[in-house]
């Protein structure tokens, strides 16, 4: 049963409220909400939200986790640890698209007074998460948000760093990071309101946004550079020490300045298919914004990250960033 949760979560179909699997037992808690709940949990167990989906048309995540959940069902791992795996928009999954009205992983805040779908579903996802965090209290606190980007990328799977005032990264999620084959970090400078900043802001998680690779259909996704990152999420899930390796194996950047669209007359200076991470020279032309006119680079050279001439006025077109030294 347990192997067909994902197809079912973006049918809409039935699907049973719980059953036994390998170490423990599965509960549905809702429409793409499902808990594993272990009989006993492994001592350096972690509570980790794993999440895929949250924009509908990045598929290889959802495979990923797919295949983790059809290797518990037929018996290849042993649950040893809680997890929430969610899939965050399968509405937007069936439509093949991004999202449906509005860009669902700009809205996990406390104080949201939206309405309509994505303002509802980002609702239901932080009680899910509050709700699961408070169950296992005991345990610290993790969450995966996996995804994949829409351009190219010169560090195609590449994280990012929520940005927090109180909550210090654990140096060894930087080395479990890089064990998984991660290539690049971008630490965030601001409150960005995602569902990864939602659980690192609100609950203290060890919280990331994971960028793996492009977004493609479904069936059109080579999974084999994200095995190592399977194998990071085998080992959460069976509560075992995750494979580990220098975090000076991935490069460190910072956000310096958001790239935000204020008007309807919005362009990059740059081509659309510009990957992640290229750097632009000072002085070079970035952005013409009818109410903002020109940004350009200043006396230090930046690199951009998510360009996207194409989101709502008053969201964020580009992320600008500079590189930093890896965490001592
Ligand atoms: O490739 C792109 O332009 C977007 C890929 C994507 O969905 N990225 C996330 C990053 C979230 C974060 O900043 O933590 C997003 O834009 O929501
Ligand atoms: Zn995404």
């Amino acid at each position: 049963m347990l192997e067909t949760w994902l197809t079912r979560s973006i049918d809409e179909a039935d699907f049973p409220t719980h059953g036994e699997l390998c170490g423990g037992q599965f509960r549905r808690l809702g429409h793409g909400l499902l808990e594993l709940l272990p009989d006993s949990s492994a001592p350096s167990a972690h509570a980790c939200v794993i999440s895929a989906g949250i924009h509908g048309n990045e598929t290889a995540p959802m495979e990923l986790l797919d295949d983790l959940l059809k290797h518990l069902a037929a018996g290849k791992l042993r649950l040893g640890a809680p997890l929430l795996v969610i899939l965050g928009s399968p509405e937007a999954t069936r439509e093949q698209t991004r999202y449906i009205n509005t860009n669902l992983n700009r809205l996990f805040r406390r104080d949201l007074d939206e309405q309509g779908m994505e303002p509802e579903r980002a609702r239901e996802l932080m009680a899910a998460v509050d709700a699961f965090y408070t169950r296992h209290a005991d345990r610290p606190r993790l969450h995966y948000d996996l995804h994949t980007a829409i351009r190219g990328s010169r560090y195609p799977r590449f994280v990012v760093n929520p940005w927090s005032e109180t909550t210090a990264v654990a140096l060894e999620q930087w080395r479990w990071l890089a064990g998984a084959d991660i290539q690049a970090v971008l630490h965030q400078h601001c409150h960005s309101w995602t569902f990864s900043h939602y659980s690192k802001h609100y609950h203290d998680a060890q919280a990331f946004t994971l960028e793996l690779g492009h977004a493609l259909p479904f069936g059109h996704n080579d999974l084999t550079p994200l095995a190592p990152m399977a194998r990071l999420l085998q080992a959460l899930l069976e509560g075992h020490e995750p494979s580990a390796a220098p975090p000076e194996r991935m490069v460190f950047y910072r956000v310096e300045q958001e790239l935000i669209r204020h008007s309807e007359a919005f362009r990059l200076a740059f081509a659309d298919d510009t990957p992640n991470f290229t750097e632009f020279a000072p002085g070079t032309l970035l952005a013409e914004d009818a109410s903002q006119g020109e940004t350009r680079v200043g006396t230090s050279p930046l690199s951009v990250i998510f360009p996207n001439a194409a989101v709502e006025v008053g969201a964020r077109a580009a992320l600008l960033a500079t590189p930093t030294p890896p965490p001592e």
